[in-house]
């Protein structure tokens, strides 16, 4: 009898400037593969299937930023199984600030940027297209303190 593996659970860090007053975002431009290279995605990964989605968000944000982070809050999705993806995987993203070091892009990515949490700097960057309502759900529930 074949047994199908499940798909593994992928975790994003939308990395904000600050915890209470955020104006800005950390975003990641990919490298690999060719189908999802020069387009921008949050930082992060396929979580292993001994971790819990946050252990494996804090490593992947070590290894692919070099730097540790604190998690914050978890950007509601529709649907409880995180964010559909193109590739069939689901997708949870929490918002984070870095606690220790510098954001650099070590692997996975040739361009980091911290943009204004701005619905029209968030348009001018070409997302993967599954991110574009996660990046809508993030500028709505950061709503608060965008309002400048
Ligand atoms: N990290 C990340 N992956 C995303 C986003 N949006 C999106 O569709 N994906 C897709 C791309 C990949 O198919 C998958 C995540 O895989 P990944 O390549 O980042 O995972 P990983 O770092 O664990 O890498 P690997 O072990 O597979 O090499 O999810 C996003 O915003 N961030």
């Amino acid at each position: 009898m074949q047994t199908t593996m499940p798909e593994p659970v992928v975790v994003g860090a939308a990395i904000l400037d600050d915890a209470t007053d955020p104006t800005h975002m950390l975003v990641a431009r990919r490298k690999a593969p060719k189908s999802l290279a020069g387009y921008w995605e949050f930082p992060g990964g396929k979580v292993e299937p001994d971790e819990s989605l946050t252990d494996g968000l804090l490593r992947e944000i070590r290894e692919e930023l070099g730097v540790d982070i604190q998690i914050l809050d978890l950007i509601v999705a529709p649907e409880e199984a995180g964010w559909q993806l193109d590739n069939g995987m689901r997708m949870h993203v929490y918002t984070a600030v870095v606690t220790s070091g510098v954001p650099r892009p070590v692997i996975e990515h040739d361009r980091l940027e911290w943009a204004q949490l701005t619905a029209a700097a968030m348009q001018s960057l070409e997302w993967i297209p599954a991110d574009l309502p996660i990046v809508d759900a993030i500028l709505k529930q950061l709503g608060g303190s965008l309002a400048r």
